[in-house]
């Protein structure tokens, strides 16, 4: 594999603005294949924004990417590679749960009696068996949520964004969505994942990514961002989240102002 095949997704100088506002701002990174890449920032810092350009759902106004070797501008050959768990899953209510994900399966083109046993094997695997015969409109927020993350990974794409994969789950589910997502790596799958949950990151990723204001500001092992870059002392991933976003902000107000 050359080092470019080995990149499931890669960025050159990616730029959203909306009006004004400039949501990702000349963002240049790379994750490798098979890797976990937890992508921080605090609320606004364009994250949401970076992975529906990453997943074709809105165009970049300036910069390129590609994801599992495809340009995101060509939409149709990126997303049989791609899955996607948006903030909120895209289901509808008026299907079973079991039905939403044979509907996700068709539409994947997945082989009848392939989708089935993922499907029940996934289900069992998030405890949603008992309630698969149910429309989603009687489920809870957790119970939409796995639904959310079975579809995103039902047709094992290589790489998987996944927006805040433990929302709503009870402690038990999200240990099962972490042991999941460790599991989809360990069997080459990239996932991108981006939660507020450090701890999830910290146990999860092989690199995290921080965002702040649209530019990522750090980018490391989670070990290494822990580490002070000053005194080599061990700090928390909150505390390191902390500091690097803080530093940012404090360079952002000393800059000399424009006028
Ligand atoms: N459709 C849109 N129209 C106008 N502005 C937008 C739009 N989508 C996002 N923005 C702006 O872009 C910036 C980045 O938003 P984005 O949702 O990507 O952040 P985020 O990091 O995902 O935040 P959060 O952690 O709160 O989900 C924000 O200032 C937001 O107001």
């Amino acid at each position: 594999m050359s080092p470019v095949d080995a990149l499931a997704i890669e960025t050159d100088g990616l730029t959203k603005r909306y009006g004004n506002t400039t949501a990702v701002d000349d963002l240049t990174m790379q994750v490798e294949r098979g890797t976990v890449y937890g992508f921080l920032g605090p609320n606004g810092a364009g994250k949401t924004t970076t992975m529906r350009m990453l997943t074709t759902l809105t165009r970049p106004t300036a910069g390129t990417a590609s994801v599992a070797g495809h340009s995101i501008v060509d939409r149709e050959s990126v997303t049989p590679h791609i899955g996607y768990l948006p903030e909120e899953p895209p289901v509808y209510d008026e299907l079973t749960g079991r039905e939403q994900l044979e509907y996700a399966a068709g539409l994947r083109d997945l082989p009848d009696d392939e989708a089935s046993e993922r499907i029940e094997s996934l289900l069992e695997r998030f405890d949603l068996l008992e309630d698969a015969n149910k429309r989603i409109e009687d489920y809870s927020k957790g119970m939409r949520q796995k639904v959310g993350v079975i579809q995103a990974v039902l047709h094992e794409p290589d790489v998987a964004f996944l927006d805040e994969p433990t929302s709503g789950l009870d402690p038990r589910a999200a240990r099962t969505m972490r042991d999941t997502i460790a599991d989809l790596a360990d069997h080459e799958m990239t996932i991108f994942l981006s939660t507020h949950i450090l701890p999830v990151v910290d146990e999860l990723a092989d690199t995290i990514g921080v965002l702040h204001d649209g530019e990522l500001v750090a980018e490391d092992d989670p070990e290494r961002l822990k580490t002070r870059a000053e005194t080599g002392d061990a700090r928390s991933l909150e505390d390191a989240f902390l500091d690097i976003t803080r530093d940012h902000d404090d360079e952002v107000a000393a800059e000399p102002s424009a006028e």
